[in-house]
């Protein structure tokens, strides 16, 4: 059984974490580490976790997290995984980052973030944790960067579509809407119940900084730098999170041909379903679980091709792909510890 803590741990991301690892038959979670609630029981904060959650919630202890933990997630927002990763370097720890921290090259992070990026050094070890994309590189990685709720709905159907040369690279729209746990638990004008229930609030457009990270991960696969339009729109339910993808098709294609190939390229894969022609993803489809939903129509009357892809943020978003990743590195079965169904209706 390997050792886990948890840095961050009152947040949305940390929280779902402690669910997963709570059935993960070679993870034990020893440690939670809370800055603002340590030495304090999570269940006066989280009732739902009272009685299965018994330990304290320590402060963090860099020296005593080497000795005693094998996995180190960390779900903390942008700007402190780059400051506690390094110290972990020449340890066999595991780390793996919720956050931003790692997902772009030093001058990206520092124009999207507005932050001072991590050591150039680190950044390079860093394996962009895309579990069902880049799992070769993440079996020997020793730092994870997980990547963001929409670069994961994006990019697990973008890039099959761009590898396979089906797609014009020139002028692919992503539509993307996110539920509210997205943005954290911290309470906020833009998150306040009035301001989103009954709602739908386009946010952060042509400045969301999960566009530098579709851009850089979709441009591996074209052989060139690409650029994407990305839209996101906050919308009223907790969780859930769609990409509603458009692009030209590059030659005939019919939504059969597009939907057997998208199946055949996530074949070996357990959390990419490839949804039959005609049915399309929903967010409910997804609810609680670590699949990401993929349809798709050929429009043969424009030559576009519409994708979309749905997942739940905190899962397959976060939490799940964290831990598909932890699995990935320590050789066991992708799915341990993640094998929900979807909770429906
Ligand atoms: N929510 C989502 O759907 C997704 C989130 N992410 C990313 O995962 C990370 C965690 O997200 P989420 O859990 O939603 O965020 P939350 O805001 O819910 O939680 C983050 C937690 O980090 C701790 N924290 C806050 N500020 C600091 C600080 N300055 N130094 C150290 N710890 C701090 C706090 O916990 P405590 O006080 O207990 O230490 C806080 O509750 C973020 O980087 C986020 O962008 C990625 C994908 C999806
Ligand atoms: C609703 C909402 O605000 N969602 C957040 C989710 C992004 C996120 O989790 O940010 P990281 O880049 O640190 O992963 C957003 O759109 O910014």
């Amino acid at each position: 059984m390997k050792k886990a803590a948890i840095i961050g741990g009152t947040g949305y991301g940390a929280i779902e974490l402690i669910r997963l690892l709570q059935s993960h038959k070679e993870i034990q979670l020893t440690k939670i580490i809370s800055q603002s609630q340590a030495g304090e029981d999570l269940s006066s904060t989280y009732p739902h976790l009272s009685v299965i959650i018994t330990k304290k919630m320590e402060s963090l202890d860099l020296e005593e997290l080497k000795k005693e933990i094998d996995i180190l997630f960390l779900a903390t927002p942008a700007g402190v995984a780059k400051n506690i990763i390094p110290s972990f370097q020449d340890t066999s720890v595991q780390c793996i980052d919720l956050s931003g921290d790692f997902r772009l090259t030093g001058e990206e992070y520092s124009e999207w973030y507005g932050k001072e990026p991590a050591s150039a050094e680190v950044l390079e070890k860093a394996v962009f944790g895309l579990s069902d994309i880049f799992t070769e590189d993440i079996k020997t990685a020793s730092i994870i960067s997980n990547p963001g709720c929409f670069p994961t709905a994006a990019l697990s159907a973008l890039i099959p579509l761009i590898d396979g040369d089906k797609i014009q690279t020139k002028g692919i729209r992503i539509d993307a809407k996110t539920g509210i746990s997205g943005a954290g638990k911290g309470l906020s004008e833009k998150t306040h119940f009035s301001t989103t229930n009954e709602n739908v609030i386009p946010y952060k457009i042509g400045q969301h900084q999960h566009i530098p990270e579709i851009e850089r991960y979709a441009s591996k696969f074209a052989g060139k730098d690409l650029k994407v339009s990305f839209t996101t729109h906050l919308v009223p339910m907790t969780r859930g999170l769609m990409c509603t993808i458009y692009a030209d098709i590059k030659q005939r294609e019919t939504t059969a041909s597009i939907l057997n190939y998208l199946e055949e390229y996530y074949q070996e894969k357990s959390f990419v379903r490839i949804l039959p022609e005609g049915i399309f993803p929903t967010t409910k489809g997804v609810a609680g679980s670590n699949f990401c939903d993929i349809g798709a129509y050929v429009d043969e009357r424009t030559n576009n091709l519409v994708v979309v892809s749905a997942i739940d943020n905190l899962v397959k978003g976060a939490a799940g792909q964290a831990i598909q990743n932890a699995n990935i590195m320590n050789g066991w079965e992708e799915t341990m510890g993640l094998e929900f169904i979807p909770v429906f209706p």
